[in-house]
């Protein structure tokens, strides 16, 4: 079958800076100031419907950059991105508008996925259900709660049945009830056949839900390939990593942040 997402030698380049001085200036001098720290390198990868792939790794490798990438939300610094089909995230920062209502949120998120007025108005009542959040719905989302905020996006993502359809840590906010509901919404996209992305820190979700792997470190792919291969190499890993020393662990660090520092070439 045919891919849903090409990924060709995909890097993200950020500017450090270490104090507003030089924000400012990276703001107003051509070529941008700072230091360069790569969050992504040569990153190269694709999939089909059906793939349900897992993005592990320890903190700041990289996930969520790649999947706000995959999503859209931010471009590559350069490489080729392709996804063919309607792409969906739901994360944790929802992209929910605070000044509007939650009905005016989810008329703003359709039109921006490319639907039409009819179709929105066909659309919201399922997603109103589905976030469970009663009359708050005609409420600034400024008054939510951090779960109801999740819920809200949550639904959104998911009514709109997406194609592609990528999960960043979603599932560690919110009660019980509503991530028990969001994981069968999740399990039956799986069952469709969709192409799904899920990170987490979870190692039993991504086992029990993902088919395949990408386990990342400093940026870039340590390894791509089925789950059962892929997850216990890296549990092996944070296993070293857990039982290093202090004096170790800092020395890992200081060369993953070498690694990520202007020291590549494009
Ligand atoms: N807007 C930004 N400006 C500068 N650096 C950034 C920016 N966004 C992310 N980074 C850096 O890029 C690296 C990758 O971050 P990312 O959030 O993708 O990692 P992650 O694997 O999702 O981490 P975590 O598990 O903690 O969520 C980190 O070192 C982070 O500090």
């Amino acid at each position: 079958m045919s891919e849903t997402v090409i990924l060709e030698n995909v890097y993200k380049k950020y500017k450090m800076h270490t104090s507003p001085k030089e924000k400012l200036l990276n703001l107003i001098m051509p070529g941008g100031y700072g230091e360069d720290f790569y969050a992504l390198q040569n990153i190269s990868l694709t999939a089909k419907p059906g793939d349900v792939i897992g993005f592990v790794g320890v903190n700041g490798s990289g996930k969520s950059t790649l999947s706000n990438i995959i999503a859209g939300v931010i471009p590559a610094t350069s490489g080729t991105v392709k996804t063919i089909g309607q792409t969906s995230i739901i994360a944790i920062q929802s992209g929910l508008n605070h000044q509007l209502t939650g009905r005016e949120n989810i008329e703003l998120k359709c039109l921006m996925l490319g639907f039409k007025k009819k179709e929105i108005q066909a659309m919201e009542p399922e997603i109103i259900e589905f976030a469970d959040i009663g009359k708050f719905i005609d409420q600034p989302v400024k008054k939510y709660s951090s779960g109801m905020k999740s819920r809200l996006g949550f639904a959104i993502s998911v009514t709109v049945n997406p194609d592609i359809l990528i999960v960043d840590e979603a599932l560690s906010v919110g009660d019980k009830v509503f991530a028990e509901k969001s994981k069968e919404r999740m399990f039956e996209f799986k069952d469709q056949g969709k192409t799904i992305f899920f990170v987490s820190h979870n190692m039993r979700d991504i086992k029990s839900f993902c088919n395949k792997a990408v386990w990342l470190e400093y940026g870039e792919i340590k390894d791509f390939g089925p789950v059962k291969e892929v997850v216990p190499e890296y549990e092996k890993f944070l296993k070293k990593y857990k039982a290093m020393t202090k004096e170790e662990q800092k020395k890992f660090r200081e060369e993953v942040i070498r690694k990520q520092s202007g020291l590549a070439t494009i």
